[in-house]
């Protein structure tokens, strides 16, 4: 059997409340959304603050094979994209949910054949629902999870499909971000338990309505669990990118569970990215949260209080949140996440796992965990590629000695350089003369 050894990372532990200000690069999710909405535009367009990570480089590499111009101007947060005629192509996923759900219909409108492939684990991320849905559309596809082939034949009929997004809300947004360019636009419509995520749909229909794109919803006088989007042209839209909240909340986790303060400037007024539920989750737990302009500044606690809260909708936050719930004074229920088992890992049991074996006391639910906390002790934690298992495991670290994260790394998933910016982040609050009361 091959050994595969994995670097091992000695997470820091906070020697005095964590005191810092900290600006995070773009939001993976607008990022991935925003180049391909610009990828299928009537004219050239410019993303500014775009992130640059392993899931975003894949999207902009995968997108140049298929015959998209992306060149950096300036900073390489800056990307100029230039739509040209699709064509077919190898592509990379990694483990890259947006990569894998978003693309497919996107090279059911090359002219030529598309081949996806993405990292081991990747292969058993779900993928089928969107493959059959697009089978129903018209596209001829080899395959129902990774790799599988789509062969573009230039263009696609679309039309009403239904389908079950009860395992990922990136089925729907999959297949709403292409349909303008569909012969007959697209009607999807959900049968089956609700839908995770919805924050990432309302962020798919804002950002093409934003583009010009006729979307009908729910909420918009649709019918129930139906989202239609019109055929016609996408408009092409420069953009600012949003910075990631769902990468903010480990950073903000840092000044709670140390009681320090952490500050993130560019916090939008407004957004649809689910890492803005963060606020609610911090001040339930018994933070002080506070905007002062478009900065978010969180106060830890002395003690923190443990959450009992349904994380159905914004699920990417669960890693952040069950490392608080470790750290606080009182048990903790998370609920509604059961697809977090087709998340990079099978988030549940991997947090149980790693927690359990530092000496915590975590179960798992059929939708969730039960954690009650208890006197963790040093050891390795193991990250299972999945970048928020690494952050998570990080903010373990600030209060208990000795744990070693193995593959730090897996964070450039969504934020290269976390480990810089976590030392940073500590060395300003060394800084401070303020001293540890945890
Ligand atoms: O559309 C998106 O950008 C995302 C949707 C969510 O997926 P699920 O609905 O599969 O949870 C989220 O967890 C993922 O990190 C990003
Ligand atoms: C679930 C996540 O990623 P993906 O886009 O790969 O689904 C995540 O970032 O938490």
């Amino acid at each position: 059997m091959e050994t595969v050894s994995l670097s091992l990372w000695n997470a820091p532990r906070a020697e005095a409340p964590v005191v810092a200000t900290v600006a995070l690069p773009g939001s993976k999710s607008i990022t991935n959304r925003a180049l391909i909405l610009a990828a299928l535009a009537d004219a050239p367009s410019t993303l500014t603050g775009a992130l640059r990570s392993r899931d975003t480089d894949l999207m902009i590499d995968a997108l140049r094979t298929l015959g998209i111009g992306i060149e950096t101007a300036g900073a390489d947060t800056t990307l100029r994209v230039t739509p040209g005629r699709l064509r077919g192509g190898a592509v990379d996923c990694g483990l890259a949910g947006t990569v894998m759900r978003f693309l497919p219909p996107v090279a059911a409108l090359a002219e030529g054949t598309v081949d996806f492939d993405g990292d081991e684990q990747a292969r058993t991320r779900p993928l089928d629902t969107i493959l059959n849905a697009l089978r129903g559309l018209g596209a001829d596809i080899d395959g129902d999870s990774l790799p599988f082939t789509v062969r573009g034949a230039g263009s696609l009929r679309g039309g009403r499909v239904t389908i079950d997004a009860s395992g990922s809300s990136q089925f729907v947004s999959g297949l709403l971000l292409s349909a303008a360019a569909f012969d007959e636009g697209v009607t999807v419509h959900h049968d089956g338990k609700t839908v995770p995520s919805m924050p990432h749909i309302d962020m798919t229909v804002e950002m093409l309505r934003e583009s010009g794109v006729e979307v009908s919803t729910p909420a918009t006088g649709g019918e129930a669990d139906t989202w239609r989007v019109s055929p016609g042209p996408v408009r092409a839209v420069d953009r600012v990118i949003e910075p990631d909240l769902s990468n903010a909340t480990a950073f903000l986790a840092a000044a709670a569970v140390t009681g320090g303060e952490v500050t993130v400037p560019l916090w939008p007024a407004e957004t649809t990215q689910p890492g803005d539920a963060i606020r609610e989750i911090l001040l339930a737990m018994g933070a002080d949260v506070r905007r002062d302009g478009a900065n978010l500044t969180v106060r830890g606690p002395q003690q923190l209080t443990g959450i009992d809260i349904d994380l159905h909708d914004v699920g990417e936050l669960t890693p952040t949140v069950a490392a608080l719930a470790a750290l606080a004074d009182g048990p903790s229920r998370l609920r509604g996440i059961a697809h977090l088992r087709g998340h990079e890992t099978d988030r549940l049991a991997a947090l149980a796992h790693e927690i359990n074996s530092l000496g915590g006391n975590v179960t798992e639910t059929e939708d969730g965990l039960t954690i009650v906390p208890a006197d963790l002790h040093g050891g390795r934690w193991r990250s299972y590629a999945d970048h928020r298992m690494a952050t998570a495991g990080a903010i373990v670290g600030l209060r208990v000695d000795g744990i070693e994260i193995e593959d730090i790394g897996t964070t450039a998933k969504t934020l290269p350089g976390f480990e810089n910016l976590w030392a940073t982040m500590l060395s300003a609050a060394a800084g401070t003369g303020r001293k540890a009361s945890f």
